[in-house]
């Protein structure tokens, strides 16, 4: 049952305050009371506030807290995804790298780089005694291949016509040569073409073919028309070959084929 202290106080209170119960024997008794009432009270008061304020503060701590977790949270999350964003270009931009690094620029075929990386697959293969690739090697052919009389073309219609030119023969090459093998530019206005599935003599019909194609093709800018050739020097692996050796026979095949008249096919 709860008490009404009020009522109580205030009777205490009035007597106190009765000027005929002053000399009263339970006066000074009541009034000791009442003074310890009413310290009582103000020290629950006091407490009572202390235990709110102690309260407030736990309350601001944790929320402090919790804001200061979840910012830290946010934080941790915002960086995270930097750093995805991050390593996702990079791994974009070493990919653009790789390729940048491998495929030449002007006509977009394989480079050099990425021809030797091809030629060597099968010979680093050979040595490490890998069957697989050494079957391959077995029906390898190269061809070297050099636009003739370049230097006339960029000469006579300019660099820019002569760098359209060797656009437009790398893709008529390139279709020629489709799933026989790759076909890359060596440098310059030469080609290397590796050959992994015909025998030598499948391997020469398809170099005239591509050949032939180069005399028939034609450029025609403004009210000008640009026709070329290219002469070609074959050669097919040898057990003893290396890729060195591989490469010069085809490299001096390609020098009789120039000595001997140009837009010719010939072997080494
Ligand atoms: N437009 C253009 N020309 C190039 C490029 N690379 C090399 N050349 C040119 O190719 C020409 C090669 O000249 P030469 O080595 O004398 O050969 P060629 O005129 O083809 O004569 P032969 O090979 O003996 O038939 C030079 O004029 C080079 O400037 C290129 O990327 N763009």
């Amino acid at each position: 049952m709860k008490t009404d202290f009020t009522e109580l106080e205030a009777k205490v209170q009035a007597i106190l305050d009765t000027p005929e119960y002053q000399d009263h024997p339970a006066r000074q008794a009541l009034s000791q009371l009442w003074d310890i009432n009413q310290d009582q009270w103000e020290r629950m008061e006091r407490l009572t506030r202390l235990s709110d304020s102690y309260q407030d503060m736990m309350i601001q701590r944790e929320k402090s807290l919790s804001e200061r977790f979840d910012k830290h949270l946010r934080q941790l999350e915002k960086m995270t995804r930097i750093s995805d964003r991050y390593q996702r270009s990079l791994r974009q931009l070493n990919i653009e790298l790789e390729k940048t690094s491998l495929i030449d620029p002007l006509t977009e075929l394989p480079n050099r780089r990425m021809m030797m990386k091809h030629l060597s697959q099968g010979y680093d293969c050979q040595q490490e005694d890998c069957s697989e690739h050494r079957k391959s090697l077995d029906h390898l052919s190269v061809a070297m291949i050099d636009i003739d009389y370049f230097k006339k073309v960029n000469d006579e219609f300019g660099h820019l016509v002569g760098d359209d030119v060797l656009v437009s023969l790398g893709k008529l090459m390139q279709s020629v040569v489709e799933n026989s093998g790759v076909i890359g530019r060596w440098g310059g206005e030469e080609f290397l073409v590796i050959l992994t599935c015909p025998q030598l003599d499948s391997a020469t019909k398809l170099m005239e073919t591509l050949r032939q194609k180069v005399e028939e093709f034609t450029l025609s800018f403004d009210d000008k028309i640009v026709t070329t050739s290219v002469s070609i020097g074959v050669a097919e692996h040898h057990k003893s070959d290396t890729m060195d050796s591989l490469l010069s026979r085809a490299d001096g095949a390609l020098y009789k084929a120039k000595s001997n008249g140009r837009n010719r096919v010939e072997l080494g």
